[in-house]
């Protein structure tokens, strides 16, 4: 089994533990606003490490990232496997086309009466 399915497992097991033991559960306990929010806190720090020279602090960071979005995709009741679907069905398109083409719709359905 790979990392993050483990960790999907855990933080599922997690989720209702005692908040005093558990941090996942004491997210969950404070709710989905409080979750949304340290991820968006992880991800300024890691931009704060990206553009500092700690490489090891850019990992760590990295790592608090993706632990925090793998809460907030278990509080969304999100299974992980339904994002690696949306990326396996990515998998080919360039996302200046992908754009491109979502610029192109725009721009069709303005010019529909
Ligand atoms: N991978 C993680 C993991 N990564 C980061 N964290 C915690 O996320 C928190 C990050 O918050 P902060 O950035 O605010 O951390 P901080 O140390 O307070 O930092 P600053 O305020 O100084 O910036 C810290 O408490 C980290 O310990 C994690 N907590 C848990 N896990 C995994 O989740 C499992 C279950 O954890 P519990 O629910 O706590 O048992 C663990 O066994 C791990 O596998």
């Amino acid at each position: 089994m790979d990392t993050l399915t483990r960790l999907e497992q855990t933080i599922a097991q997690r989720r209702n533990a005692d908040p005093a033991s558990s941090y996942v559960a004491q997210l969950h306990s404070r709710g989905l606003p409080v979750i949304a929010r340290k991820l968006g806190e992880e991800a300024v720090e890691a931009i704060v490490a990206a553009l500092s020279e700690d490489r090891s602090e850019m990992v760590g960071e990295a790592a608090d990232v993706m632990f925090h979005l793998m809460v907030l995709l278990s509080a969304k009741d999100i299974p992980l496997r339904e994002v690696m679907a949306e990326l396996d069905r990515r998998e080919g398109i360039s996302g200046i086309d992908e754009k491109a083409s979502r610029t192109a719709g725009r721009a069709l359905q303005q010019e529909q009466p």
